[in-house]
């Protein structure tokens, strides 16, 4: 087994995953920390599967809402055939020398077991924040997306590590010393 650590973050849309991910990447270096995102592949794969533009599934696009449905059924479909699809598509890509492995968007308690039967050194983070805090940021409550199994299947998970991600940078930067200092000791 690799003795990578893996830290497998999870959280509401606009909790602020890609931040918090993107700001624990610069503290340990790109070198140092890879970000491995689960959506990704599934976007690749399927554009290729279909022969769709990638690019063009990736932004906020009329084309990507026109697949948007398809494309969830396509990645429930595959990944009930074989949960551990993306997250083998998504370690095939990562960096085999970074020591540190972010994976940014975690759903699934079935991407939790694989992270922790692949792995020896493993922490599941969960980025929570109020939902006024989300609506500022963007958030829509979207029946049958914020609802839907996708969303909310890791509600329930017994995460090892909560990071409060309110906006407030002083309780953020305390909370990322204390998971520096978990990484360092695994
Ligand atoms: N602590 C913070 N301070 C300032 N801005 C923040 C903070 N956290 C998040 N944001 C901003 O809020 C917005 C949403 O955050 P982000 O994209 O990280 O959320 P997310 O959980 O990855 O969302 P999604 O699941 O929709 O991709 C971004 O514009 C981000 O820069």
């Amino acid at each position: 087994m690799s003795d990578k650590v893996i830290l497998v973050f999870s959280g509401k849309r606009k909790s602020g995953k890609d931040y918090v991910t993107g700001l624990l990447q610069e503290r340990l270096g790109k070198a140092n920390c890879d970000l491995l995102r689960l959506s990704g592949p599934l976007k690749k794969q399927f554009a290729k599967d279909h022969q769709l533009d990638y690019d063009k599934l990736l932004d906020a696009s009329e084309y990507k809402e026109k697949y948007r449905a398809a494309m969830i059924k396509w990645g429930e479909d595959m990944r009930l055939a074989n949960p551990a699809y993306f997250c083998n598509l998504a370690i095939a890509d990562a960096s085999t020398s970074a020591s540190v492995w972010v994976i940014t968007d975690a759903r699934r308690k079935t991407d939790m077991d694989y992270f922790n039967k692949h792995f020896n050194k493993v922490l599941s983070v969960r980025v929570v924040c109020d939902d006024t805090i989300r609506i500022q940021r963007g958030w829509v409550f979207t029946a049958n997306v914020d609802d839907a199994e996708s969303e909310c299947n890791l509600d329930d998970y017994a995460h090892n590590i909560i990071i409060r991600n309110d906006g407030n940078q002083h309780e953020l930067e305390m909370q990322f010393q204390s998971l520096m200092e978990r990484i360092r000791e695994m």
